[in-house]
């Protein structure tokens, strides 16, 4: 374990404007950063506040320091203790505008602006690429936290055009209070170029999700991290070690006062979790602080093992020594004293490879259970599978072949194992011997002091063996010819697809936005609803509950309905913008597709510039025209995609509105319906009750329709309440039980007329034995 306290480098950004009094002493090695702050005269004659403020720091790198010199002293001996197995950190911490971004990242129009980030992933490569003795691992994440909300930057499936486009990640803590982040893209670079790659994705992200609104890089804290593992060539021990590269937000207060005003008297930070921050420090730095309040926010629990915990950890202070700046600049430096003080143990993160592990615990088990069964004399009565007879030959090839005579067969306790190999050796003699006299066909004479029954034998056992390895072999080729067939089906089927959708490309679905291909699936069902066909309008199971007459009926009935202009103007308007979605959901599309054509536009003319750069080729220009014009590209497509994205938010609303007020007439149709049956059928039995005899030849339209459906409890499935009520109406509407009554058209036929008029007597008789019994 190694104890150390956080180490604290402060710089100063270079300026042009005016500065305040400050002064780095030189002779304590650079080592010492003061401020001279001359008393204000408006706090009166009687003064006695402070002049000089003096900050220590493990070194002040001036306004001359370059990136190199800043890397060299500060991240190099860092990235030395990550590939040695330790966790490292590097944070900047200072105001907006003061360097930390330029720090960590670099700067982005000289190739020697470089900052921490590429040049220690160019480091730590270097030292891979050079080191045959060690096999390395290395994966990458990016995760940006901003307002208390973490961020993966590193996703490849999401566009960010927003921050929020990014997909969350959030903290899990297991049992053991260490940290794991949900979602968290953690992808495998195998080389610098992969990793810078990684990085650049990540940048892209963190400024095309930017904008003016929420000033993303000034309010948000940036994690780039970089998981190192390594392992000895045949060694089973690995080391895995993190290296945190931390860009912070602005640490500017609320509330800043003037130079000659209250300096001393402590502001509110302006982002809260560097609030919480620096109460995680307060808490460290105490002595017999039991509880340190990590959990306050994402940043902190984030960051638990970098602050006081297993890593060595490294920040660096950037201050601006303009006039203007100088209160927050020293603002900075008292936390850098306060950070100065925590202790952190880093640890050598070694552990046994768990894979190699199981392997070794399995062996170990197995030849455990051998030695057991060996002393309890259980001996397994299995038989070798192929592939430990393999090994056994193998074993007995090598064995063999060894020139020293002290060399010894070693198979374990295992019976089964000693009897193949004595088998196998035996029949190694007799081949030899065969081969001694001359014997070629394969039948070797019996072995000295051997019978020929027990002769045989082995050589049974063998070609058995060959037998299961012929009769194997052929059931892997039946396999593989199995296997071939099913890839050639594959093959055709997706070359049809691929030619159906040559032929078609409006059919792939794949280049339709989720919100078109919804608005689309949404108008196919819609338009499957007919209006003229009334019985559309009743749901598809109340439809197979009515009978034929009860649709016609229904048909007839909405043919006159009040609402039915409404409903079809609805329809037409729902349809309309149906329409509309679709083609909306379309321009999204474009938009999109538009934009990732930019993106990699831009990525592939960032990457010709660097290469100009490191070709020397590069103009001195101030900002490349081409990226400028790609960058506004973007910008248009964006605002194109947020009102049209907008547009479609509206349209869907007024679609939902106008299906729900389409759901509202269906039921408020069927209500209608429902009484105005049940009122006809009642007007209808009134009616021909009071024209007995002539009911044959006077029977309406509607009137057929219900004595068609002669089903005595109603065509539908109304509730008991109504069947009741049309009982009632029936019984007010037949006083008598004269049979002579009827709607229904006879057929005819006798003995049809005959059944029907039964019918209709006990269906009758059994309405006003109900009546009575009520
Ligand atoms: N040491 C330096 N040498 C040259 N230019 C610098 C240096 N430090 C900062 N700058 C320049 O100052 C500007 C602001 O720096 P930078 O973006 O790194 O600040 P920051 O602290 O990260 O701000 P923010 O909190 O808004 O992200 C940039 O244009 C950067 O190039």
């Amino acid at each position: 374990m190694v104890k150390q306290t956080i180490q604290i480098f402060v710089r100063v950004k270079p300026t042009k404007k005016p500065t305040s009094g400050y002064f780095v002493d030189c002779e304590e090695q650079g080592s010492s950063l003061e401020f001279v702050v001359p008393r204000d005269l408006a706090d009166g004659f009687i003064n006695n506040k402070r002049e000089n403020y003096n900050f220590r720091f493990q070194k002040v790198f001036d306004q001359t320091a370059n990136q190199e010199e800043i890397f060299e002293t500060i991240a190099k001996p860092v990235a030395d203790n990550v590939l040695a197995g330790y966790n490292g950190t590097i944070f900047a911490y200072g105001q907006t505008g003061s360097g930390k971004t330029f720090t960590i990242t670099g700067g982005a129009e000289h190739y020697n602006d470089r900052g921490i980030i590429p040049r220690t992933l160019s480091y730590l490569y270097h030292h891979i690429s050079k080191d045959s003795s060690m096999v390395y691992t290395t994966h990458i994440s990016y995760l940006e936290i901003y307002n208390e909300a973490g961020y993966d930057l590193l996703n490849p499936q999401h566009e960010a055009y927003r921050l929020e486009d990014l997909p969350r990640v959030t903290i899990m803590e297991d049992s053991d209070q260490n940290i794991h982040l949900k979602n968290l893209s953690l992808l495998q670079s195998a080389n610098e170029e992969e990793a810078l790659d990684l990085l650049f994705l990540g940048d892209t992200n963190r400024m095309i999700a930017e904008t003016p609104m929420n000033e993303a890089s000034t309010r948000s804290h940036c994690i780039f991290t970089i998981h190192l593992c390594s392992k000895e060539l045949g060694s089973a021990t690995v080391r895995c070690s993190k290296l945190h590269l931390v860009d912070l937000a602005g640490s500017e207060r609320v509330g800043k006062t003037g130079v000659g005003g209250q300096i001393l008297t402590e502001a509110k930070y302006i982002n809260l979790s560097l609030h919480y921050l620096e109460q995680v420090i307060i808490a460290l730095s105490e002595k017999n602080r039991s509880h340190i309040p990590y959990r306050n926010s994402m940043m902190t629990s984030v960051l638990r093992d970098s602050l006081g915990g297993n890593c060595m950890t490294t920040m660096i202070a950037t201050v601006s020594v303009e006039k203007r700046n100088i209160a927050e600049s020293m603002s900075t430096c008292r936390f850098a004293q306060r950070v100065a003080l925590i202790k952190n143990d880093a640890l050598l993160n070694e552990e046994l490879d768990p894979a190699l592990l199981i392997v070794r615990l399995k062996k170990e088990i197995q030849s455990l259970k051998e030695e057991l069964a060996l002393v309890t004399g259980e001996q397994r009565s299995d038989k070798l599978n192929q592939e430990e007879i393999q090994q056994l030959e193998e074993q007995v090839n090598v064995y063999l072949e060894d020139p020293d005579n002290e060399v010894t067969l070693d198979l374990g306790p295992d019976m089964r194992k000693i009897h193949f190999c004595f088998f196998l050796l035996k029949v190694k003699v007799r081949e030899r011997h065969s081969a001694q006299n001359g014997v070629s066909n394969g039948s070797s004479p019996p072995l000295k002091g051997m019978s020929d029954g027990e002769d045989r034998k082995p050589h049974d056992e063998l070609q058995k063996l060959r037998d299961t390895v012929t009769h194997r072999d052929n059931e892997i080729s039946i396999l593989v010819s199995m296997l071939k067939r099913e890839k050639r089906k594959v093959q055709d089927v997706t070359s049809q697809l691929a030619q159906l959708h040559n032929q078609n490309p409006s059919t792939c679905s794949s280049s339709r936005s989720p919100t078109a291909l919804q608005a689309e699936e949404s108008e196919k069902c819609d338009t499957s609803l007919d209006y003229t066909h009334a019985h559309h309008f009743i749901t598809r199971k109340r439809v197979s509950e009515l009978s034929v007459g009860k649709q016609t009926a229904f048909e007839v009935f909405l043919r006159d309905h009040e609402d039915r202009l409404t409903i079809e103007d609805n329809r037409a308007v729902l349809q309309q913008r149906f329409v509309e979605a679709k083609t909306l959901g379309e321009q999204v599309n474009q938009t999109r597709i538009r934009v990732n054509e930019l993106k990699t536009q831009l990525k592939i003319r960032r990457k010709q510039m660097a290469a100009q750069v490191l070709t020397g080729n590069q103009t001195e220009s101030e900002s490349d025209s081409v990226e400028e014009r790609i960058l506004n590209q973007i910008e248009e497509q964006k605002k194109n995609y947020t009102i049209t994205s907008g547009c479609l938010k509206g349209l869907r609303t007024e679609i939902e509105h106008l299906q729900l007020l389409r759901e509202k007439s269906k039921v408020k149709l069927q209500r209608d319906f429902e009484n105005w049956w049940i009122q006809e059928g009642a007007r209808l039995q009134g009616h021909s009750a009071e024209n007995t005899g002539s009911s044959l030849s006077h029977v309406s339209p509607l009137s057929c329709m219900l004595t068609r459906n002669n089903n005595p409890k109603g065509d539908d499935t109304d509730t008991q309440e109504r069947r009741q009520r049309e009982r009632d109406m029936r019984q007010r509407a037949l006083p008598s039980a004269d049979l002579s009554f009827t709607s229904i058209p006879l057929t005819g036929d006798k003995q049809t007329d005959a059944e029907i008029q039964a019918f209709i007597r006990a269906r009758h008789n059994l309405l006003n034995c109900t009546g009575e019994a009520k």
